[in-house]
């Protein structure tokens, strides 16, 4: 893409996230969970964020949704950024049916919208391929169910900024295709797709840019290829596989 068309949706500058957490006897005590971070995204870009546990991707794609306050530095974001986490508030006791127009609402779809985007929004989920799972309450299915179905209702819409942490790790094989293709769409449509992910291979299949976060500070900010290699031999991944 030329240097011209770039279109910057998300703008992160110097930005500081910390926790407070009460600690048993001391009172309490503060995380300093994302240090003076950095980086601009462009309109088309699907951009990995990788990095140890607790090293800060969750925090940082929560600030970039409005979510999380930053103490320091600054979040820009062009239009209302999706964030679609592992966690995020599908009804437990409704049935995956009921689930699928709830979110399609609160998305701000039509009823005429989410009535006519079932069907796909279910057969992209793939839970119903062995029962009727959809008509079963939600905390009936697997958390890899669960995650499809999650992201199914989201990505039934277009999204300027859709933040997507580790929704896609839990899927198998045919489902994570079927995700990589509607990534591919949505990033089409001009948007800017995050993704979370602790399975390299998804970073490096999914998406052309990565971040690379270690202890709250950005490591690497490139081509995933390349920041994925760095961060593999700095796990020692190849050497020794990961569990
Ligand atoms: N709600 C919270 N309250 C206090 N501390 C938190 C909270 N959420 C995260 N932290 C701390 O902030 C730091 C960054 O956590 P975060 O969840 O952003 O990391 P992560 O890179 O997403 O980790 P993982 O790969 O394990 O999901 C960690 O030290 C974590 O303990």
């Amino acid at each position: 893409m030329a240097d011209t068309e770039r279109v910057p949706t998300v703008v992160v500058d110097g930005v500081h996230i910390t926790y407070t957490v009460l600690d048993g006897r001391s009172g309490t005590r503060r995380v300093h969970a994302v240090k003076g971070v950095s980086f601009v995204a462009y309109r088309g870009e699907a951009i990995g964020l990788i990095g140890s546990n607790g090293s800060g991707k969750s925090t940082l794609l929560k600030a970039v949704a409005g979510l999380q306050p930053v103490e320091r530095g600054q979040v820009y974001t062009q239009g209302q950024p999706s964030l679609l986490g592992v966690n995020a508030a599908l009804m437990g006791d409704l049935t995956g049916e009921r689930n699928v127009i709830l979110g399609g609402l609160a998305m701000g779809m039509s009823r005429a919208e989410v009535r006519e985007r079932y069907d796909d929004i279910v057969e992209f989920s793939g839970i119903n391929e062995k029962d009727d799972a959809v008509s079963r309450p939600m905390r009936t299915y697997s958390s890899g169910m669960g995650a499809r179905l999650r992201f199914a209702i989201a990505a039934a819409k277009s999204h300027d900024v859709l933040l997507i942490d580790e929704a896609l790790a839990t899927g198998d094989a045919r489902f994570r295709r079927r995700s990589q293709r509607r990534i591919d769409e949505l990033r089409a449509e001009a948007g800017t797709v995050f993704l979370v992910s602790h399975s390299n291979s998804t970073i490096t299949e999914t998406c052309e840019r990565a971040l690379w976060l270690e202890a709250g500070t950005l490591r690497m900010d490139g081509p995933a290829r390349e920041v994925v290699a760095a961060y593999e031999e700095y796990t020692g991944a190849g050497k020794h596989p990961q569990t």
